[in-house]
């Protein structure tokens, strides 16, 4: 990849490698835009088949963190760390603590969190060197496990789609297929189950798959035969890229509403969904719940604020419908253009201060 070709391209800020040979760190923090505030984003450990790899996820994720957080109404920046190695085997006390002295080092202009692959208890571990973490342990005061707070803003935004699809935003009796069980998707099916859904369900897990059976009543069907159920809408909550060329004919929701990142395999699928009358909640925007939680925590965490303000899920969602109808573009060219418009609006009045200060000083 030719990195600052890459950078320009994308409005890239900054690119940190840090490496640690005794701990085994290998990372790459990506800050895309601090416009809005510092660039908060978690951090993800995987096993990359190559750096290069690792370099395309941690540009790709940190830019859509500067999407997620703006739409929401953060006033927090684009960025996230993508730590090279294996989450079951390769972590160690060190590896974090090294980590945190390189955040440490950025001095607030990045501030992290868990992501695929770390925990509260890797976050903690953080803290040790730096106070530019979230989602750290609730006996320090914080947030912990984002996953159920994730889960409750789907399910605001997945109600304001239905009211977007079908005129009345209840899920009572709606039939919803939920692809994937784990963290999010266990709490979402707790309620949807509650508001009397009828849910289906599928994960390569199989006893994720029982759980939800066994307390939400939900029927389980093959992974891949989860696209095509009969069903009133599709809640992807496992992996990117499941609304795609090969899916989308199979498909019979009437909506897409769900949990997972990067649901478009391309962007040209999300245009072509939309001609189709499916309604699609933009992925980053419906799952802005853990994010909108831990950033709670940098303002001293409130659990009733955080709630309250993730509730406004269902609100984002809604004005993304809004701005698709009003400039006539699919949901998720919508959401982008009420991101890029916030950042555009901040721009302008910083720039405004700026010349004004220019002003002074030239009349000195
Ligand atoms: N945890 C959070 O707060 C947030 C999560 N997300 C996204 O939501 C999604 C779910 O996150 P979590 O629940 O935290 O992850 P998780 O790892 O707990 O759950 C994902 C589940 O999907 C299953 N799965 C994997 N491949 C599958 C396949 N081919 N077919 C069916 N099931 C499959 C896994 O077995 C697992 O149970 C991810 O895409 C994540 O990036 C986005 C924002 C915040
Ligand atoms: O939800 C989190 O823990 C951090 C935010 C983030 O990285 C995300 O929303 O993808």
């Amino acid at each position: 990849m030719e990195l600052f070709k890459y950078m320009k391209e994308y409005d890239f800020e900054q690119v940190v490698f840090c490496q640690d040979e005794k701990s085994g760190l290998k990372a790459i923090i990506a800050i895309h835009d601090t416009t809005l505030g510092p660039a908060l984003g978690g951090t993800r450990m995987w096993t990359y088949d190559s750096e290069e790899e690792a370099l395309e996820d941690a540009l790709r994720l940190a830019k859509g963190m500067t999407y997620k957080n703006a739409a929401a109404g953060l006033n927090l920046g684009g960025g996230k760390t993508v730590i090279i190695g294996d989450p079951k085997k390769d972590k160690n006390e060190e590896m974090f603590r090294a980590f945190g002295r390189y955040i440490q080092g950025l001095n607030g202009r990045y501030i992290t969190a868990e992501d695929v692959g770390t925990t509260v208890q890797d976050m903690d571990t953080i803290h040790e060197e730096t106070d530019f973490v979230t989602g750290i342990s609730p006996a320090f005061g914080s947030s912990g496990n984002p996953s159920p707070v994730t889960a409750y803003g789907v399910y605001r935004g997945m109600k304001a789609a239905a009211m977007e699809a079908y005129g009345s935003d209840s899920l009572e009796g709606k039939v919803i297929a939920v692809q994937g069980v784990g963290n999010v998707a266990y709490s979402l099916c707790k309620y949807l189950h509650e508001e009397g859904a009828q849910l289906i369900v599928t994960d390569i897990n199989k006893e994720a798959v029982n759980r939800v059976v066994e307390e939400f009543g939900a029927k389980a069907v093959e992974p891949d035969d989860i696209y095509s159920v009969d069903c009133d809408i599709y809640a992807p909550c496992a992996l990117g890229a499941t609304i795609n060329d090969e899916t989308i004919p199979q498909l019979k929701a009437k909506v897409i509403a769900g949990s997972a990142n990067n649901q478009l395999k391309e962007n040209r699928h999300g245009d072509q969904i939309h001609e189709m009358g499916i309604v699609y909640a933009p992925d980053y925007v419906i799952n802005a719940g853990g994010v909108i939680n831990v950033a709670d925590e940098l303002n001293g965490y409130n659990e009733e604020r955080a709630m309250k303000r993730v509730e406004g899920v269902y609100d984002t969602v809604a004005r993304v419908f809004e701005i698709s109808h009003r400039d006539n573009i699919p949901s998720y060219v919508a959401a982008d253009r009420m991101a890029e418009e916030r950042i555009e609006q901040r721009l302008q009045t910083k720039s405004t201060f700026l010349q004004n200060e220019h002003h002074i000083l030239s009349r000195r």
